[in-house]
């Protein structure tokens, strides 16, 4: 080891933002550390097994991957050394001193200082490596990356304030030890007995075996005279046990390792399959979205085995984008073992495979919300949004997903979105045939639009859809149980379904006893509108606004209008309400200029009203206060 080979960098400064964080919100949490370093060693270990199947030199002679903690009470230390795949300088520094997960600056931003809140967030983060400084005051990481020779090795140290030094090391063994030096008050985990239950407790489920050093007998402190290291946990891969051998807390402890998630799932399910697809697959459903559900680089999809080896993490071919959430492990017997990301691409078992997870996952969905709806309601609070993509993504599912789906509606309380399409369609008034919905930016809007007026009036449902994915979402599904979808804002209202026979004669008259105002309003507003009905559909508001049947609706204009895309600009019929008292005031209007300026109002009312933009808002309120002043008189 030469002294021009040590150096001393800082950590970047998320690190130390997290480190900061971790060792203040998780305190109370303190013993997940340990979980944590044998998650990354197992991890390291499955790795190793992964690339020494091309590459058997790797082993160096020895092939039984193991964890061995060990501990000195009189230096209060506690080692947790693996034989897995180990790292280079440069992974150190990669690994060791940044966080390389994407959102990371987000997550940051997201915290509040307040601990509880934040351990919570931490937990969807996931923990890592650093939780070695919940309870330690110095931290040394001994590595060699297998296959290289012993003087590669390399030493990171630190205190985790701020910077870590780096040496080049020589270490004979292949793999990583890491080497807490407990902090004043944490002598507790330089025990025999206190790591052996922890393992038991956290790790039990780890496929390698993990060993933990046994206190000595006689109780002079002399490491060396500690006995034999003796397997504490069960180390064979949990999915291939029998269901009745694993218990709920061994199943939760392993969705921790799987997920990096510190929360406990909501739900599991774990199958074997014999027969034209041989597999085993364990996949959970998260209780909380993770911090980077929205973001587009996230890692998603199963860890995948093959014939119980490690393959890859992440693999997403198979489970489509709306079920990224799902988080497990794929256990395939049919695929080769030296498969790649890319032979996923082609290979047609993965869509076997794919198919099969993905109708475990909504039978398992659709159960949950049959047999417990409080608990699928906190999932769907959590995942809605991301299964609503669905439709778009999976045509073939598209009406099992949309069975899924939750509503807020005009008949549901509150803004919580509870009622299923098969509720609405039980609560359809007779004739009715349609799926009626409003799109807009938030429940409050929406569910004060002048549109729903004729709608409240007949008691017909309308569906309350103020999510980003939602105009997407019905442009894809069209129809659910032969009954096609239709926005309440657009084209002409069919009142053949809706309306008994006295109104349809009311309405009829209205339109012929109002043909000289429609005339007029059409020349005031020829540059604006492309035509002026009598509306059916209002009872209380003067007028709105309507685009035809297959335009873009308004809220969906908004959205791509504020994302920078030229949107196509709608032909817009004004519908108005000739029993309304401002319309039948300005039926009596004989100033030609005054009824003009009055239609203007009344058409920017309208645009206001479905939460549009004016085009000119100064003319807008020089012409109310116009109005007004009038009135003041
Ligand atoms: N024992 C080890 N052997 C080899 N590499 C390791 C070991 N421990 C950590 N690493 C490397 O350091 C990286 C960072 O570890 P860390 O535990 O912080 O995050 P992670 O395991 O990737 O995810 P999470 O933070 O969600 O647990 C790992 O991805 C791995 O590449």
């Amino acid at each position: 080891m030469t002294a021009a080979s040590k150096e001393t960098l800082g950590f970047k400064t998320e690190v130390k933002q997290l480190l900061h964080l971790m060792i203040h919100s998780l305190y109370s949490n303190k013993e997940i550390f340990l979980r944590e370093l044998v998650s990354n060693a197992s991890d390291a270990c499955d790795k190793l097994r992964f690339q020494a199947l091309t590459n058997n030199d790797l082993y160096e002679s020895e092939s039984d991957l193991k964890v061995d903690i060990t501990f000195d009470k009189d230096a209060k230390t506690l080692t947790i050394a693996d034989n897995g795949i180990g790292m280079t300088r440069d992974d150190v520094v990669n690994h060791l001193g940044t966080i390389a997960k994407s959102g990371t600056a987000e997550f940051l931003s997201q915290l509040s200082g307040d601990q509880q809140k934040d351990s919570q967030l931490i937990g969807q983060f996931g923990v890592g490596f650093y939780s070695a400084f919940i309870v330690a005051d110095k931290v040394i990481v001994e590595t060699r990356r297998a296959g290289e020779s012993a003087e590669q090795g390399t030493r990171w140290e630190s205190e985790g304030e701020g910077e870590f030094s780096l040496e080049s090391i020589e270490k004979a063994g292949r793999g990583t030890s890491i080497t807490l030096h407990l902090k004043e008050g944490e002598e507790e985990f330089a025990d025999s007995f206190r790591l052996q239950n922890l393992i038991k407790k956290y790790s039990d489920h780890i496929a390698i075996p993990v060993f933990v050093q046994q206190d000595s007998n006689d109780d002079d402190g002399e490491g060396e005279d500690a006995s034999a290291p003796e397997a504490v946990n069960q180390a064979q891969a949990m999915w291939t046990r029998a269901k009745s051998d694993i218990s709920d807390e061994d199943y939760k402890e392993f969705y921790k390792h799987v997920s990096h998630d510190w929360n406990e799932p909501l739900t599991w399910m774990h199958n074997t399959v014999e027969g034209k697809l041989n597999y085993t697959s364990l996949l959970y459903i998260p209780a909380q979205a993770p911090f980077d559900m929205w973001n587009r680089e996230a890692s998603r999809g199963v860890k995948l085995y093959v014939q119980r080896v490690f393959i890859m993490d992440d693999a997403e071919q198979f489970l489509p984008a709306y079920l990224r959430f799902v988080k497990g492990v794929l256990d395939s017997n049919d695929l080769s073992l030296n498969v790649s990301r890319e032979i996923l691409q082609q290979d047609k078992q993965v869509d076997s495979l794919r198919s099969a997870l993905v109708k475990r996952v909504l039978d398992t969905l659709e159960k949950m919300s049959k047999k417990d709806a409080e608990k699928y309601q906190t999932f769907w609070n959590q995942f809605g949004e991301v299964l609503k993509e669905g439709p778009a993504e999976d045509f073939a599912n598209r009406e099992k997903v949309a069975g899924l789906f939750r509503f807020a509606t005009t008949q549901s309380e509150g803004t919580e979105q509870t009622v299923s399409l098969a509720d609405y369609i039980a609560r359809m008034r007779e004739g009715q045939k349609k799926i009626y919905y409003i799109t807009g930016e938030n429940h409050d809007a929406v569910a004060a639009s002048p549109h729903l007026e004729y709608f409240r009036k007949k008691g017909i449902e309308v569906l309350l859809l103020t999510d980003r994915v939602d105009e997407w979402m019905v442009g894809h599904l069209s129809d659910f149980d032969g009954k096609a979808f239709q926005d309440v804002t657009k084209g002409e209202l069919d009142l053949d379904e809706l309306a008994d026979e006295s109104e349809k004669e009311e309405q009829k008259q209205l339109e012929e006893s109002h043909k000289a105002l429609i005339e007029r309003l059409e020349a005031a507003l020829k540059d604006d509108v492309k035509e002026v009905r009598v509306s059916s559909r209002l009872s209380d508001s003067p007028a709105c606004l309507v685009v035809g049947q297959y335009d873009m609706g308004g809220h969906m204009r908004r959205l791509m209008e504020a994302a920078g895309q030229k949107v196509p600009e709608p032909e817009v019929a004004l519908e108005v309400n000739p029993s309304h008292p401002l319309i039948e005031r300005l039926d009596q209007e004989a100033d030609e200029d005054r009824f003009a300026e009055l239609a203007q109002v009344i058409h920017a009312q309208a645009q206001l009203a479905e939460g549009s933009q004016l085009k000119q808002p100064a003319q807008y309120v020089t012409r109310l206060n116009k109005l007004l002043l009038d009135l003041m008189k």
